[in-house]
């Protein structure tokens, strides 16, 4: 089946604590391009994960979500858990970002990636085994055998999270999702995977949304980045734009604190409440009193779009 872009439309996804409610996706409505690398960036709990999950159906019985994630004609939220669960690794790929709550502890790597070949594709056994040891050679491992016998316990977390991108590529899904698949990785191994997920984007597939932390890379890698703020999507463009040029004062900040030395770095969390329609109303150093009550929908620049009252 031809691929199509994934359509999201007033997504949120809210949790029920003993604090009180939390959202942690705040009505998000956006497309993913198909044939797009499109990288989503922002600091801790902005709700990159949860957008990401949710587009799957992977988030737990907890998280209340409501909203539409249309993909090839379907919406997925209205599927079936078993409809989901054929999307799942054959249309779209998912790499988690916690190798230990996403790998089975009691299966081999050699089950768990044969498994997924099989339960996706109608490949022989004996093809599925070839593919799993040729994908172990291209993601760095070397003692192929030994490997294909361990358990995810008696690897390191590296080796571990390299084994979860394997998983969620190699049934060749159209479509790949992948959640910080550099996370706990040393320089080494990050460039591994990296340059697998460039070979992924060369010979596979390049519709691909892939969160991250690391703001080089998703500039470098990505077509497009998306900036998320606490929820909501506050910025999004041409990634070359959202990184040499950053327009939203959040955007601004977090770049500035990491890779372009000599930006204004961004101001910590005010501790006040922040009751402006305005969620980096606290922390923004360009705020005025448009802020405190308009409210701000994204709106067009050119290259992107941007959620704030500077480019009324
Ligand atoms: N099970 C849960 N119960 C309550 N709140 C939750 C739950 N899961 C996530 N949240 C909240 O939702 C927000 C967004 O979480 P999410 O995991 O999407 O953040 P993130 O942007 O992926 O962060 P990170 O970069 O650390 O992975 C967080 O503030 C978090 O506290
Ligand atoms: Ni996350």
């Amino acid at each position: 089946m031809k691929t199509s872009n994934i359509d999201i439309t007033n997504l949120s996804v809210t949790f029920d604590t003993k604090y009180g409610k939390v959202q942690g996706v705040d009505d998000v409505s956006i497309t993913f391009p198909k044939d797009v690398v499109t990288g989503i960036i922002g600091e801790t709990g902005s709700g990159k994960s949860l957008l990401g999950m949710s587009i799957l159906r992977l988030l737990s019985n907890e998280a209340i979500v409501t909203g539409q994630c249309f993909y090839n004609g379907q919406d997925h939220m209205k599927l079936s858990k078993a409809q989901i669960k054929k999307i799942r690794g054959s249309q779209i790929g998912f790499i988690p970002q916690n190798p230990d709550l996403s790998l089975n502890p009691i299966l081999t790597i050699q089950r768990q990636l044969i498994e997924s070949l099989l339960t996706h594709t109608n490949i022989s056994k004996q093809e599925a085994k070839e593919k799993v040891r040729s994908y172990l050679k291209q993601f760095g491992f070397k003692d192929i055998d030994k490997i294909m016998k361990s358990y995810p316990f008696q690897l390191s977390g590296g080796m571990n999270q390299r084994i979860l991108c394997i998983i969620g590529i190699i049934c060749n899904p159209d479509f790949v999702i992948a959640d910080e698949p550099t996370k706990g990785l040393d320089a080494k191994l990050r460039k591994i995977v990296y340059e697998n997920l460039i070979k992924v984007k060369k010979n596979y597939t390049s519709s691909m949304i892939i969160i991250t932390h690391d703001l080089y890379f998703a500039g470098k890698f990505c077509d497009e980045i998306v900036v998320m703020y606490k929820g909501q999507v506050v910025e999004m463009g041409y990634s070359k734009d959202v990184i040499n040029n950053p327009r939203h004062p959040y955007t601004k900040g977090l770049i500035g604190s990491t890779i372009r030395k000599g930006m204004v770095p961004i101001n910590p969390p005010d501790s006040k409440e922040n009751t402006s329609k305005c969620k980096f109303y606290t922390r923004c150093n360009q705020r005025n009193t448009k802020c405190i009550d308009s409210t701000i929908e994204m709106k067009r620049i050119p290259g992107g779009k941007v959620r704030c009252c500077a480019y009324d």
